[in-house]
């Protein structure tokens, strides 16, 4: 009811001169997030490792009518290059108004591999460097009264077979970034953290890894990135997108974990050659775990109206 009945007064003027820094965004929605944001007339300043890429981008968010585009390149699996990116921002911008931390770096979808340097390698490009650009960026964001916009997954609140290693990424950006929130409060600091619970989208990347697995249909990046940046300006604390799955995913969570756990399970299609490999019969049952998600839609907006 809460995410329903939340108002919505949020306006594209609300972006215009603002100087916000997108990460991750050389493609998927990332590269969407920044085409928004130029259409509405923001300073943007993008990061991803690709060049060419972001070149690209650029001239593209010119043509949009940005305030003005740049982008630096480089891997943020070193977080001293997380922190030369906010440098770059106070170097140009001399402040910034919000931090929009999307980027990921690459993981399998598969079995867990028993692989530590793996895991460590991508807490250290999902999470690590989202804290040290944080840290970085805060006394500007003080100043001026900005916004903090984490990227995050349903898989960084439930957990879902063969992404152990995303999915952990995930789960940290929820505990460090929600327990950041309430030291603003108490300290009297007045920037907004915002966290994204999103759903399957449909990136180039996630369908060339997962698109012949998940039986859910994906929602569009570009409405997404939208979505991104209206919950951002609003200043709210959680975005769930697509709302309706992403919602009933989670009061599923509080009230059932275990049914939560089947209908994810049973949303996964494994390659029948993995199947093989792993001795498993056959593969998982096609389940009605939409038909359950839009029941408790109904369900939640039928006791509002009352
Ligand atoms: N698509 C989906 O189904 C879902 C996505 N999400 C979240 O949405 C966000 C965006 O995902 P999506 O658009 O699909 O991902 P993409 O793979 O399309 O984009 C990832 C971006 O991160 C950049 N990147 C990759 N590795 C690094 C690195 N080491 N250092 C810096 N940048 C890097 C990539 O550019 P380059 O390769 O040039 O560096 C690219 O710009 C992520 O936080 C993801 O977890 C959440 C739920 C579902
Ligand atoms: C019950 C169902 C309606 C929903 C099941 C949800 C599961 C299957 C959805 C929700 C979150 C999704 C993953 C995600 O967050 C991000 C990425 C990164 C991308 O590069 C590759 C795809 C990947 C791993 C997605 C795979 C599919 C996931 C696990």
């Amino acid at each position: 009811v809460y995410f329903y009945s939340a108002p919505d007064n949020f306006s594209e003027e609300m972006l215009r001169g603002k100087r916000v820094i997108v990460t991750g965004a050389s493609s998927g929605i990332g590269e969407q997030m920044a085409y928004h944001l130029a259409r509405m007339g923001a300073h943007v300043l993008l990061m991803a490792r690709t060049e060419a890429k972001l070149q690209k981008v650029v001239e593209r968010c010119l043509e949009l009518g940005a305030a003005s585009a740049r982008f630096v390149s480089g891997s943020m699996e070193n977080t001293a290059f997380a922190e030369e990116v906010v440098k770059e921002a106070e170097n140009t911008w001399g402040g910034l108004d919000m931090l929009i931390l999307n980027h990921i770096g690459y993981s399998y979808f598969n079995y867990f591999d028993g692989d530590v340097e793996h895991v460590r390698k991508l807490l250290e490009t999902n999470f690590l460097s989202y804290v040290a650009m944080t840290v970085t960026a805060l006394p500007m964001l003080k100043e001026s009264e900005g916004s903090i916009v984490v990227v995050s997954s349903v898989a960084g609140k439930a957990g879902g077979p063969f992404i152990a290693p995303y999915s952990a990424t995930k789960f940290a950006l929820e505990g460090f970034f929600s327990s950041l929130r309430h030291e603003f409060i108490i300290d009297n600091v007045n920037v907004s953290i915002t966290l994204c619970i999103l759903g399957f989208i449909d990136t180039d990347s996630a369908m060339r890894v997962v698109s012949h697995a998940i039986r859910a249909a994906p929602s569009p990046k570009e409405e997404c990135a939208l979505e991104i940046i209206r919950s951002g300006a609003l200043r709210q604390r959680e975005l769930h997108y697509p709302p309706s799955i992403v919602t009933g995913m989670l009061l599923l969570r509080g009230l059932a974990p275990d049914l939560l756990d089947t209908l994810i399970r049973s949303n996964v299609i494994k390659s029948t050659r993995l199947e093989a490999q792993r001795g498993l019969g056959s593969m998982l049952r096609p389940c009605a775990s939409l038909h359950v998600f839009s029941a408790f839609h109904c369900i939640l907006l039928k006791e509002g109206m009352k």
